[in-house]
């Protein structure tokens, strides 16, 4: 084909991109959002369920005697995954004594505490049928790497240990503390947590890696919650895809020297925005102990405590 002029040929190229990119919105697999607010109503209400029909668990939204009796008739053992390398193991202490206290109370629960110095792990008092094994693993310079690094050594220990040993499994950020009941009510296939800083907050404004370079790439246009890396959990198996998935894209980050705007958390949004979580806990599960009280948040049962980055990270 010759053409006329240089304009002519521009034109026809113009024509040629924006039909390009008409079938590409048309045809690509992106989800496709309405709202860009999903936790309260306009009139400052929680809402109780997702877009996709899963429930949001608040205050409120269910019976805590009843919901304990029907998973204790399963017979079910909640496998906890927690790391303390460096000096989180200062955080060991309450964070168990206080699990002991809150957290599936009258269910069988074995901790697994992944540390770089297990005569450091405190001796804490344990409930009946309740367990505690000490895995020692590694130091790291990098807080980065310590945190990312949690989805391999999940998916790890579900193929050796887990998939013969529980049937649920959390995996909880140890910089913690419980303060209230945390029960079956948070028991499901996959499950998610609110994060506390962004439950208020326009999806534009998430803080999901934005480079589409990175696997944990998600545009602007996509997203509903902005979930913490704080707590991820579910059946085995599901925990295992996730965290398997999870590990995969970080590596292929990693080949590339590219680290996700926050490491591992991002990677996890990624995988919860297409493979969406079965039950969504709100920010009652994941709180911060610097936040003030809101009028949605009716009960804390869980929350970041207060910590000197400078001081407890082994960099900046
Ligand atoms: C509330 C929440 O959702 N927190 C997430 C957030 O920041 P955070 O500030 O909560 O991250 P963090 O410093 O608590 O690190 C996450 C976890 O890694 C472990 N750890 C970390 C450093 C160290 O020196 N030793 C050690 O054991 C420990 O279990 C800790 O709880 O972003 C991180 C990734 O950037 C993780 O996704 C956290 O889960
Ligand atoms: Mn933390």
């Amino acid at each position: 084909m010759k053409f006329q002029n240089i304009n002519t040929f521009l034109l026809v190229l113009a024509g040629i991109s924006v039909t390009g990119l008409i079938f590409l919105g048309y045809s690509s697999t992106s989800l496709r959002y309405k709202e860009k607010r999903f936790c309260l109503n306009p009139d400052g209400k929680v809402v109780p369920v997702t877009p996709w029909l899963s429930p949001i668990v608040w205050e409120g939204t269910f019976d805590p005697l009843l919901i304990d009796s029907i998973y204790r008739q399963q017979n079910i053992t909640i496998a906890t995954t927690v790391f303390a390398l460096g000096k989180y193991t200062q955080f060991l202490k309450d964070f168990l004594e206080s699990a002991e206290q809150n957290y599936f109370v009258g269910f069988r629960v074995h901790y697994y505490l992944f540390t770089d110095q297990p005569e450091q792990v405190p001796e804490v008092k344990l409930g009946e049928e309740r367990q505690l094994t000490v895995l020692k693993v590694p130091s790291s310079n990098r807080w980065q790497e310590i945190t990312l690094r949690r989805m391999e050594k999940l998916e790890k220990l579900i193929e050796s240990r887990l998939v013969n040993e529980a049937d649920y499994v959390f995996s909880l950020d140890v910089d913690t503390k419980f303060y209230g009941r945390w029960g079956a009510e948070s028991l499901g296939r996959l499950i998610g947590v609110i994060h506390p800083g962004y439950y208020q907050t326009a999806r534009e404004q998430f803080p999901y890696e934005r480079r589409p370079e990175s696997q944990a790439f998600i545009p602007y246009a996509e997203g509903d919650y902005y979930y913490g890396g704080a707590v991820i959990g579910g059946l085995v198996k599901d925990v295992y895809e996730a965290a398997k998935t999870c590990r995969e894209q970080l590596d292929i980050d990693a080949a590339k020297s590219i680290e996700a705007a926050w490491q591992e958390e991002s990677h996890l949004n990624k995988y919860f925005l297409y493979n969406k979580p079965s039950k969504v806990l709100s920010p009652e599960y994941l709180w911060q102990d610097f936040k003030p009280h809101t009028n949605e948040v009716k009960i804390i049962r869980f929350s970041q405590v207060i910590k000197n980055y400078a001081a407890v990270r082994p960099n900046p």
